[in-house]
């Protein structure tokens, strides 16, 4: 179990988090949900140790292997996308790599740098990339985001198989995704937090 207790959390004059409390469960996907700057990244940086709490504590995260889809890609421009994915881990082979590719529709894509893909198809390697890393805990901040419709559908149901059974923390701003992407539900705002189950 992964613990926030008693967190203050301020930028300045701005305070972000006020004696904030919340749990989240191994081994499950919680999607993390709340207005436009209410605190979803800054909760995700200090969960990482990017960020640290003014008083309070975190607890759960020590030996953990983390990874992360940040909400900017992050890739390595001039590199295609099968080395993008080995960079994180050289354990994957090539083949393996490219099979992540493929299933996620990029099969003409593979010998491009990734700076001559779209925003979609930058996006859909930034996600691989983060799934090809070694993790106990997943940090995904608005993974999805920029995707159309259907190609979001195709990669949340890849998402899901390849998460199964590892803590997931995703940030969106999006319901429908949320309830797309199942598990519990966290929703930040206001000062306040409600933790519940979603229907999944
Ligand atoms: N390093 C920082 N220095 C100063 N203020 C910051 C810093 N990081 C975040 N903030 C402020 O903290 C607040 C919460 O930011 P955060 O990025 O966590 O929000 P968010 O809920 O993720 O927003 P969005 O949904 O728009 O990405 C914002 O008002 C932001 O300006």
């Amino acid at each position: 179990m992964i613990e926030i207790r008693h967190l203050d959390k301020s930028f300045g004059e701005k305070q972000i988090f006020r004696d904030f409390s919340c749990s989240f469960p191994e081994g499950e996907t919680t999607c993390i949900m709340g207005p436009s700057g209410c605190g979803k990244t800054t909760l995700l940086n200090l969960l990482l140790g990017l960020e640290q709490p003014d008083s309070g504590s975190v607890s759960g995260m020590a030996g953990k292997k983390r990874s992360m889809v940040f909400q900017e890609n992050r890739l390595v421009e001039g590199m295609g996308p099968v080395p993008n994915l080995r960079l994180v881990n050289p354990a994957v082979t090539r083949k393996e790599a490219e099979e992540m590719l493929r299933a996620l529709g990029l099969s003409d894509s593979l010998h491009q740098p990734v700076r001559t893909l779209s925003g979609g198809m930058r996006r859909r390697v930034s996600i691989l990339r983060a799934l090809a890393a070694e993790y106990d805990i997943l940090f995904a901040d608005e993974p999805f985001k920029g995707l159309d419709e259907k190609t979001k559908s195709q990669v949340i149901s890849y998402f899901q198989e390849k998460t199964r059974g590892k803590t997931v923390l995703l940030v969106t701003h999006d319901r429908e995704e949320a309830q797309a992407v199942g598990g519990f539900l966290l929703e930040l705002g206001n000062r306040h937090c409600v933790f519940s189950s979603p229907e999944v």
